[in-house]
């Protein structure tokens, strides 16, 4: 018996992404809308409620709607929009979190997928405050560059206009009320809102996100070494997650936005020097990988009992 899929959104950018990943897998099957029907809510319910699991690769009320057409008490949901991710009832899908979250996501039913820059944020932030090296209230800023393909359809068409006059690199988020941040905060365990200082470069796809920390202001003066450790005993094992060696970072002389590629890797660095108590932490993903498709192939995966890797791109 295979496990019936709907991704609702399939032709959309992480859509296309997750079907990819999904394609010739013989334990799942895979439902389908014709192209007229794609948007037709009546279509959309009888898909819905057909699936074993749905993932959802819609703007934020499409995924609202998409669920209230759910009228069954089975069918379990993965949205990968920003609908959900801090709302009572769902599991947030970052399997790497903390110890024992794994276990809470194959036990659920509502699944949000995590924004592609609290991806990186979290792996970074997480196991500090865990660990006690990072106090909660400490006040932290989180800064970085995505790929375009991070604003889906109607961003990419910007970009690859010409007379649209893309540019290289362009902050935003200037309001400083980015909605990554709620998430960001709540399941990071901070006190209080990161500075969030996101920017957008002229490549199609990849993340550089970057935490810097004053370590000579912090309690107890945290070393490198410290930081390290606690990162690399978080992720110790993980297929997707790694920790590059002290030396293998010191080695960098830089560290470009294309790291890990078309991929769902999840690479951290930590750069620093203990003289000065500065460090600059950095995750590097693909923001249609781990950010996006890579997550939720790796949820689905977890939901419906199968090697969590399966589909991935490592
Ligand atoms: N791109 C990224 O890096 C990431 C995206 N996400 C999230 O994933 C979700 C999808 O994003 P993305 O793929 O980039 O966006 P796209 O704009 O590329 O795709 C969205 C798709 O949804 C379709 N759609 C819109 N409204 C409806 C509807 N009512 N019924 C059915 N289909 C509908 C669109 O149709 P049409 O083709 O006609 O426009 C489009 O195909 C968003 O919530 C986004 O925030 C999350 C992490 C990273
Ligand atoms: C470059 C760019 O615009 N990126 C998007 C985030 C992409 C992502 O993580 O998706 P969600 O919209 O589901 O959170 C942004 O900052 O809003």
């Amino acid at each position: 018996m295979t496990t019936r899929i709907f991704i609702d959104g399939g032709h959309g950018t992480t859509g296309i992404e997750i079907g990819d990943r999904l394609a010739g897998r013989s334990e799942l099957s895979l439902i389908t809308l014709d192209e007229k029907d794609r948007k037709d809510a009546g279509a959309r319910r009888d898909a819905l409620n057909a699936a074993d699991i749905v993932i959802l690769c819609l703007p934020d009320d499409a995924a609202r709607e998409a669920v209230s057409l759910i009228d069954n008490d089975r069918t379990r949901i993965i949205d990968a929009s920003t609908a959900h991710r801090v709302a009572d009832g769902w599991t947030y899908g970052f399997p790497e979190l903390e110890p024992g979250h794994r276990e809470r996501l194959a036990n659920s039913r509502y699944v949000a997928n995590p924004g592609c820059w609290p991806t990186g944020f979290l792996a970074l932030v997480r196991p500090l405050v865990l660990a006690g090296l990072l106090p909660a209230d400490w006040p932290v800023t989180v800064s970085g560059a995505s790929g375009y393909s991070g604003g889906g359809k109607a961003m990419i068409a910007d970009y690859e206009d010409a007379a649209t006059a893309p540019s290289a690199f362009r902050p935003y988020g200037l309001t400083l009320a980015h909605k990554h941040v709620p998430e960001m905060t709540r399941y990071s365990g901070l006190a209080h809102p990161p500075l969030f200082a996101p920017a957008v470069a002229n490549a199609y796809r990849g993340m550089i996100v970057e935490v810097p920390l004053q370590l000579r202001a912090m309690p107890g003066r945290p070393q490198i070494a410290d930081l390290h450790a606690a990162l690399a005993a978080a992720y110790a094992g993980s297929p997707i997650v790694t920790v590059a060696p002290l030396q293998d970072s010191a080695r960098l002389s830089g560290l470009p936005i294309e790291v890990v590629g078309a991929t769902d890797r999840l690479d951290l660095f930590l750069f620093g020097n203990d003289d000065s108590g500065q460090a600059r932490l950095i995750a590097a993903l693909d923001n249609l990988g781990k950010g996006a498709a890579g997550a939720a192939v790796q949820n689905l995966n977890i939901l419906a009992g199968l090697p969590e890797t399966a589909g991935l791109r490592l």
